[in-house]
């Protein structure tokens, strides 16, 4: 079971809780059943009514101390439940934040999507149902316990039975694991239907061919989804249905057919069926709780399967201890490095390379080249974002390895082409305010927003007003090493001439350590 093995992971503790607190419960149910019966027997047994006083108050006792070992399984369970899904959440964002881009990339984002979202969110909802199952599980098997102390035989024929029945309804989960698969597949492309309708929404609203055609594409994909729901609901109840049929099967057999084969059953009949009546509630909590419960299963596993899949995408040799690179190097090397693209069948791959390059410090370098030849994947190698296939990088004559890829990365400060601009300037503790006030009117953006603490005042700004917060960013970060990806293709002609003759070159002049203000 996957809940079970990811509650596991808190250590012994929460599991041995578990069991304990249903066995509780369990034996406490079973005691209320033995109670009721011996109380009917007396009462059959004296022809008469009256009030066994110590029977009452047992049974009053074995409930209260049932509700309350009850109440506890779930209240810890749920507590267990959101503790290893906060937990294993956080490493999948630990491993999604660790990974290398080049794998990340060809990974895509809709699993990491769904399972830090839709399936912690399943696990958390659905953790009591875990309890559920469990105390249901070990109530059936002391209620078939107590069954045994009555009648040995009506043991043997009712837990056969209940195995039989278990047998099918197990095979009939397989099949509805199967179609809950399915559905998840249908749903994952129903979400990025959802994200391409977001993305593209100007395009479609723009041009009503293509919104109808987007909107059939998208009836398509949500009537599959439907389906696939409809299935796996279908399913889920046939399940239920034949359990429920399955379990009443059991009690005509016991009360029907078994009295004319044994009069050792018949004698304690009507104990024995006072008994499954009280078992029907476990199984069918427990046929209710698998059911829901399936849903929440496969979310564990699938967060599960994807922490083994985040852990191959984390970068090679990563794990070693992190070695320095020179901060105030005098010349930063490519050696022949090289770097290619896997082809798409039946074209050749795109590859860069072999470069070869020294880059010294204080120089200013414009990479220049027609769209698609490679500026973009130079930088990324040039940043150590994508490892090069041959070749090396180094700093000061030492070559930049897995173990210094870590500390070379802190030498630059960026503004990617499709860079991000974050809620707040994460990493920068001890910013200026005064130096970012300057900053801020040197690109004339004093009027439009300022920067409070480490957080931007807005972010719903322009393509190019974004830009220039961003490079707000990077300079505060006075880093030796400054790189922009077409900065200046988001700004006016005003801004990309004064980018060219003033800020470049004041940025030369000053380097990076040097206060503004
Ligand atoms: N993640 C990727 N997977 C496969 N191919 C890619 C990937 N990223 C880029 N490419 C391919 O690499 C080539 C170079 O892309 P790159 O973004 O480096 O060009 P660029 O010079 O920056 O272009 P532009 O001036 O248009 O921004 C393109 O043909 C592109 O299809």
């Amino acid at each position: 079971m996957n809940l079970l093995r990811l509650l596991g992971r808190l250590g012994p503790a929460p599991l041995r809780r578990l069991v304990l607190y249903a066995l509780g419960s369990a034996l406490f149910s079973t005691l209320v059943l033995a109670l009721v019966n011996r109380g009917a027997e007396e009462i059959a047994a004296e022809k008469a009514d009256f009030v066994n006083v110590p029977l009452a108050a047992a049974f009053v006792v074995s409930v209260l101390l049932y509700m309350l070992l009850e109440g506890r399984m779930v209240a810890h369970l749920s507590a267990d439940a959101e503790e290893v899904v906060d937990t294993l959440r956080m490493r999948l964002l630990d491993q999604i934040r660790r990974a290398d881009l080049w794998k990340l990339e060809r990974f895509g984002q809709t699993p990491l999507f769904e399972s830090v979202t839709q399936s912690s969110q399943l696990i958390s909802q659905n953790s009591q149902f875990l309890a559920l199952t469990v105390r249901s599980v070990l109530l059936t098997g002391t209620i078939l316990l107590y069954i045994a102390t009555i009648s040995p035989v009506a043991f043997l024929l009712i837990g056969g039975l209940l195995g039989a029945g278990t047998w099918f309804y197990v095979r009939l989960g397989r099949a509805l694991e199967e179609r809950q698969r399915a559905m998840m597949a249908e749903e994952a492309s129903l979400f990025e239907g959802v994200s391409d309708l977001f993305d593209g929404f100007k395009e479609q609203r723009l041009n009503s061919a293509r919104s109808r055609d987007l909107n059939a594409a998208f009836g398509t994909v949500s009537g599959r989804t439907t389906t696939a729901r409809g299935a796996v609901h279908l399913h889920t109840w046939q399940q239920f249905v034949f359990g429920e049929c399955a379990f009443n099967l059991m009690l005509g057999v016991v009360v029907f057919v078994v009295p004319s084969y044994s009069s050792a059953i018949s004698a304690e009949l009507v104990k024995i069926t006072a008994a499954i009546f009280f078992m029907s509630a476990p199984v069918f909590g427990l046929m209710q709780s698998l059911a829901v419960m399936s849903a929440a299963e496969a979310a564990a596993g699938r967060m599960m399967a994807l922490e083994g899949q985040l852990a191959a995408l984390a970068e090679a040799g990563s794990d070693g201890p992190a070695l320095p690179v020179p901060v105030n190097f005098a010349e930063l090397r490519m050696e022949g490095v090289e770097f290619a693209f896997p082809a798409p069948p039946g074209e050749p791959p795109f590859a860069v390379g072999p470069f070869d390059l020294t880059i010294r410090r204080g120089e200013v370098i414009f990479i220049t080249g027609g769209n698609g030849s490679g500026k973009s994947t130079f930088i990324k190698l040039l940043t150590g974002l994508y490892h090069p296939l041959r070749g090396r990088i180094t700093v000061d004559g030492v070559p930049v390895g897995p173990q210094r890829i870590a500390a070379y990365r802190e030498l630059m400060a960026t503004v990617f082409a499709d860079f991000h601009l974050f809620a707040r300037l994460y990493g920068q503790d001890a910013i200026n305010p005064v130096e970012a006030a300057e900053l801020m009117r040197w690109m004339e953006m004093e009027r439009v927003t300022a920067l409070e603490g480490d957080r931007f005042g807005r972010r719903d700004l322009s393509a190019g007003q974004r830009k220039r917060l961003g490079l707000v960013a990077a300079i505060l970060e006075k880093a030796p090493i400054l790189i922009l990806d077409e900065w200046a293709a988001d700004q006016d002609p005003h801004f990309r001439f004064k980018f060219y003759r003033e800020v470049v070159p004041e940025l030369k002049r000053r380097g990076p350590y040097h206060p503004w203000r």
